[in-house]
């Protein structure tokens, strides 16, 4: 695994009003990892994505992402430097089928909306099912994606994050409502997606057994610090965050 900084987050600060909601965060997440971002309710996980994704704007700070500076530039560009988030739902056109979702995803990419010459058309399916595919989708691959499954229906949309072809793609709490076996199959495609395509995937993720399942780096927010940061292994083994924040989960 390379040991290159693909994301360096340095004293990244937002406050809402005179609340710090991120409050001087340093974070580097390297090539190729799972690194998840945990902590209790309100720690700022949320609000640390929207400083990535360029939803929200860095009150101060500095965000290094292959070497450009994000911070405070608009998402369309962030995502289009290879930065990308799965949404829930929001971008999933109900009605559309899980292939003409994709592909509509992939035509935004080319931004070739006028121009669906045949051997355009055609080489897109192609591409669009290879993605279908790579999230575990084929068989639903003409259903609306009003009719998929919830575990389905956030698999499409990890499909959809992955037209821009992002380098990096963050997935804020991906197992969130999942029955177990739902779970199991998102651990098992973010793996996939990390070791077949070298993706460098950032979650938040509330349970315990996906996070130390699943990362390589952990990093700890609580109160919009980071209170503990490295491998999952001695995050997990760092007893005062177990005693702290794990609480009776450890
Ligand atoms: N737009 C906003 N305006 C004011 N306060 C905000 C805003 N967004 C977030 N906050 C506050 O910032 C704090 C951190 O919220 P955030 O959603 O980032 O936490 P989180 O770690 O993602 O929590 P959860 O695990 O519940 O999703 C909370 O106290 C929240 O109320």
């Amino acid at each position: 695994m390379s040991e290159k900084a693909l994301l360096v987050a340095t004293g990244l600060v937002r406050a809402f009003g005179g609340f710090r909601a991120v409050d001087e965060v340093d974070l580097t997440v390297t090539e190729g990892t799972i690194h998840s971002v945990i902590g209790p309710n309100g720690a700022g996980k949320t609000t640390l994505f929207r400083l990535l994704t360029g939803i929200l704007r860095p009150t101060s700070g500095t965000l290094e992402f292959d070497g450009a500076q994000i911070g405070g530039k608009p998402p369309d560009m962030v995502a289009r430097l290879g930065l990308a988030q799965a949404f829930q739902t929001t971008n999933i056109f109900p009605r559309m089928s899980v292939l003409e979702s994709v592909r509509a995803a992939l035509v935004s990419r080319h931004h070739r909306t006028r121009d669906m010459f045949s051997w355009f058309h055609t080489r897109l399916t192609g591409e669009a099912m290879d993605m279908i595919d790579r999230v575990g989708l084929t068989e639903f691959a003409d259903e609306e994606s009003q009719t998929l499954s919830h575990g389905d229906q956030r698999a499409l949309e990890v499909a959809l994050a992955l037209a821009v072809q992002p380098r990096l793609l963050l997935l804020d709490e991906p197992t969130a409502g999942m029955s177990p076996f739902e779970s199991q199959r998102m651990v098992s495609l973010v793996r996939a997606l990390s070791r077949d395509m070298g993706l460098t995937v950032i979650l938040s993720e509330h349970d315990m057994d996906t996070v130390f399942g699943i990362s390589d780096e952990v990093t700890v927010m609580h109160q919009g610090k980071v209170i503990a940061d490295g491998p999952a292994a001695e995050v997990r083994a760092n007893d005062e965050v177990m005693s702290i924040y794990l609480g009776s989960e450890a």
